[in-house]
């Protein structure tokens, strides 16, 4: 009868379940053997590994669908039957499986080795995207400087990634339709369990946009003071170059020389924490200090045994900061290459972040060790961080002398977090509008390029510092695309963070609407075990209910809405709107006139 055939499925599934977790904490410690030491012995290792789990897991795949799961009264037995019926790329046959894993780990190792020469010194050729051309985007003030770095970038980190994006690309698709989606965008999509993703995608944007625009004319107009009308049009794109970031995404190291009362004082936390002799180690320190005063877990003794917090000097590893879950409920890590700085300060509580989601979620069977979607796990550290970079905490902690919080402070703080998480927002949504373009055909390698632009220009307004032609592949010299990491998981992320911030704040009695002694942009969390506790409730749930139910869980709502975001914002929306009136600035842009397309 049925309740015996249920109880059968149960039991083969959670041995099945045991199994799956033996099998990822083995591709993981291959692929961390690999990316923590890049050599060929490592990648063929890795690639072995993969080939030889994608076996047992197409084993286990077959005797899966022998259970007829869909009639099963249990809803989480049923929802982990529904992802083992999943097999994902391993069902592409062991050749193509291959040449996949080859295509990407090209790209993925390409992007991590590649070495710049120098402007001032043409014979230093040993430059790297972490430390160094990260270091001279921050600080640089020298267009020409800027824009040959740019270029050089671009052409070995993207161009040289053309051909093998573009195998990964056939072979991905190829996978996707084995696993019966169209593509791979669709594939990509169903991770949200949303039937209508991309339209929410779109409406966000609507949302947001009228926000961003203003944001953008006030910067243009700062830029164009600075570098001159020759530099940067009254009414054009933004120079891609110009903002303080390889990829124009975030626009924090512009802010010393574009912030609107720049008589207030100076709130530089790079400096304090260099002058403070700030370690990597101390980061991690306080970071994990923070979690545990909201009663969360503290990172365990592996942790800091396992993890590479800074760029190691006698071998090539992929610097791209990551969080790893070993899935045997102790061994997690994370491998960056801080650098002192306040950008490095945020990253280490994003990943601290990703962690935390893994220790609370870490009971869960291991199909459920996962975001509830994977915007809920970029979002964890960035919430974090929303408390920390406020005023109240940086006080707290030493990193800014007091300051009363007068209005224009108060602007200030808000615009430092407006070109953070404002401006990140079209960046993110033309990543993978782009790629859903590739994966449908709709863009061909013979206009990756100039789809690639016109996204750009069309969402963000900015433009490349020189012609591009489609022997250029701007888009791979972004790590996400060399390395096949979806990205509207930022863009949801960016967008949810102020939704459970909010939650997180009236919970903390940090924040009570209408009331001018708890505003939104002061909360500080730290030290709240109540929104430890609401938090924590929402993250043990892994992946284990769709997200609307973590969602609700934590803020009572149950979609994702931008209503966080302009909440926080308002204050800033206003001055915006009254400072590019009383310049005359123009609001949006008109088509670029460098050739891309
Ligand atoms: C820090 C990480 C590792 Se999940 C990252 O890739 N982020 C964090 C914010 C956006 C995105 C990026 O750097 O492009
Ligand atoms: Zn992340």
């Amino acid at each position: 009868d049925l309740e015996a055939l249920e109880q059968e499925g149960r039991e083969y599934i959670m041995h099945l379940d045991k199994m799956a977790g033996l099998r990822k904490n083995r591709a993981s410690l291959a692929e961390w053997a690999y990316t923590s030491n890049i050599t060929k012995e490592n990648e063929e290792n890795r690639i072995q590994v993969q080939l030889e789990i994608s076996q047992q897991e197409k084993q286990a795949w077959e005797e899966t669908k022998m259970y007829r799961w869909q009639d099963f009264q249990d809803f989480s037995l049923r929802r982990m039957f529904k992802k083992y019926s999943q097999l994902g790329v391993a069902a592409l046959p062991n050749d193509k499986y291959k040449q996949l894993m080859l295509s990407i780990s090209g790209m993925e190792s390409n992007y991590a080795t590649a070495k710049i020469c120098s402007y001032k010194n043409s014979s230093k050729c040993d430059l790297s995207l972490e430390p160094d051309l990260t270091e001279i985007f921050s600080k640089s003030q020298d267009p020409e400087e800027l824009k040959y770095y740019w270029v050089q970038w671009h052409k070995a980190a993207g161009a040289r990634a053309k051909q093998n994006f573009t195998e990964y690309v056939q072979l991905d698709n190829e996978a996707a339709k084995l696993n019966n989606f169209d593509d791979v965008a669709e594939w990509w999509q169903s991770e949200y369990e949303v039937p209508d993703f991309e339209k929410q995608l779109a409406k966000i944007w609507e949302d947001v946009k009228p926000l961003y625009q203003q944001l953008h004319a006030y910067v243009r107009k700062r830029l164009r003071d600075k570098y001159g009308e020759e530099v940067v049009s009254t009414k054009g794109p933004i120079p891609a170059h110009l903002l303080g970031n390889m990829w124009a995404q975030t626009w924090n190291n512009i802010e010393s020389f574009t912030r609107p009362y720049p008589d207030k004082k100076e709130v530089d936390i790079t400096q304090a924490m260099q002058n403070q002799n700030y370690t990597p180690l101390k980061m991690f320190r306080m970071s994990d200090e923070f979690f545990r005063s909201l009663n969360l877990t503290a990172m365990p003794e592996k942790f800091w045994k396992n993890s590479i917090i800074e760029k190691p000097t006698d071998r090539e590893i992929v610097c791209h900061a990551s969080a790893w879950d070993f899935y045997d409920g102790e061994d997690f890590r994370i491998k960056q290459c801080t650098t002192i700085d306040y950008e490095y300060f945020q990253t280490t509580h994003h990943e601290m972040g990703h962690v935390q989601y893994f220790l609370q979620y870490k009971d869960q069977p291991v199909v459920f060790r996962d975001g509830a979607n994977p915007g809920f796990h970029e979002a964890v550290g960035d919430t974090i961080a929303l408390s920390v970079s406020s005023p109240k905490h940086l006080r707290r902690v030493g990193l800014t002398s007091g300051d009363a919080e007068d209005e224009q402070t108060e602007i200030n703080q808000l615009y430092k977090m407006g070109i953070d998480k404002i401006v990140f927002l079209p960046f993110a949504y033309t990543l993978d509008l782009f790629r859903y373009g590739v994966f449908r055909g709709k863009t061909t390698p013979d206009d990756y390029n100039c789809h690639y632009w016109r996204l750009r220009e069309e969402l963000q307004g900015v433009e490349p510092p020189v012609n591009r032609t489609e022997e250029d592949f701007d888009a791979a010299a972004k790590y996400h695309v060399s390395a096949d990491v979806e990205y509207a998981r930022y863009y949801v992320s960016f967008i949810v963070q102020f939704q459970f911030h909010r939650a997180l704040c009236q919970i903390a009695g940090e924040y009570v609407p209408e009331d001018l002694t708890k505003k939104l942009v002061d909360c500080d969390i730290y030290q709240s075990v109540a929104a430890g506790n609401a938090l924590s409730n929402m993250l043990k749930m892994g992946s284990s209910r769709p997200w609307p139910d973590a969602m609700e869980a934590l803020t009572g709502q149950r979609a994702m809405r931008a209503d966080g975001l302009l909440e926080y914002f308002r204050p800033l929306h206003e001055w915006l709107q009254a400072e590019n009136q009383r310049t005359g600035e123009h609001i949006g842009w008109e088509s670029s006139k460098i050739q891309y397309c």
